[in-house]
């Protein structure tokens, strides 16, 4: 059996009241992973615990054949890009590009430095390196948030609801750069959204989540198509909520 390059398996975290319970599922650098679940399911703090930035109680996230689990964020080599994309406002935007580089001191290196710029060349923010972020649209600043996470060549990408924020179209010229990403640098994306749009256009796989629990994962027709519980088909807004009996919008829409 091939090992996928991403695994998490039977991950438990906890925070306050909340747990994210029992969460598996896998990722290659093909695979584009969508998040869908309402609001407070645990989302963000699935992403969060991959990054680094909590710690689980149990459970293992194996990148590349590594156990990461016990690795700090910085050492960890994932991407992370934040809703409202989250620039450092006293950096320029190179600055900001380069900050993940400089925790990992290669930011002064001739090989980042070239790869800065060719992602700025491919990402059309060429002309904004010296600017701060104040003087940035929003999907300027979102390209910049995507570099920043892109530049350490990481495996996998981690998208918390990226096209949130913007209007209907920078969202379009966002996605087809996620789009574009995912394939020309071959990385494997998570990708949280509350949108089914974004889904089903973006989406390889989707997951669905509720209350710190995964309910179901498959591809995303499968999902829309077959939901496995009367919840999963209500939040994915069926039409006919008979259960064994799902006829789906969706069906029509991407069929
Ligand atoms: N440090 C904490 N202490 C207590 N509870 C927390 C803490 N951090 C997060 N939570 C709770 O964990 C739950 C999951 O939060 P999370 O941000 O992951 O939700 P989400 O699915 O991303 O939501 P949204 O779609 O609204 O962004 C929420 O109920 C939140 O209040």
């Amino acid at each position: 059996m091939i090992t996928p390059l991403f695994q998490v398996s039977k991950l438990d975290v906890k925070a306050g009241k909340f747990a994210l319970q029992d969460i598996t599922f896998s990722l290659n650098s093909s695979d584009y992973l969508i998040i869908l679940g309402p609001t407070g399911c645990g989302k963000t703090m699935l992403l969060e615990t991959i990054a680094g930035l909590r710690k689980p109680t149990t459970g293992k996230i194996m990148l590349q054949g590594d156990d990461i689990i016990a690795f700090p964020p910085e050492k960890r080599g994932i991407g992370f890009a934040y809703q409202d994309s989250l620039l450092y406002p006293f950096l320029t935007v190179k600055e900001n590009i380069l900050f993940g580089a400089k925790a990992r001191k290669k930011d002064k290196d001739h090989s980042t430095l070239k790869r800065l710029n060719n992602l700025a060349e491919a990402m059309q923010i060429s002309h904004l390196l010296k600017r701060y972020p104040h003087s940035l649209s929003g999907g300027e600043k979102q390209r910049v948030s995507l570099a920043r996470a892109i530049l350490i060549n990481p495996p996998i990408l981690l998208l918390d609801e990226p096209l949130s924020a913007l209007d209907p179209q920078t969202r379009y010229v966002i996605r087809d750069l996620l789009r574009e990403i995912h394939f020309r640098e071959e990385i494997g994306i998570i990708h949280v959204t509350h949108d089914f749009n974004e889904a089903l256009q973006l989406g390889t796989h989707l997951l669905v989540m509720d209350k710190g629990k995964i309910l179901q994962q498959g591809s995303p027709l499968e999902v829309f198509n077959q939901p496995n519980s009367l919840f999963v088909a209500n939040f994915l807004q069926y039409e006919n909520i008979i259960p064994g009996n799902y006829t789906t919008k969706w069906f029509i829409i991407f069929c």
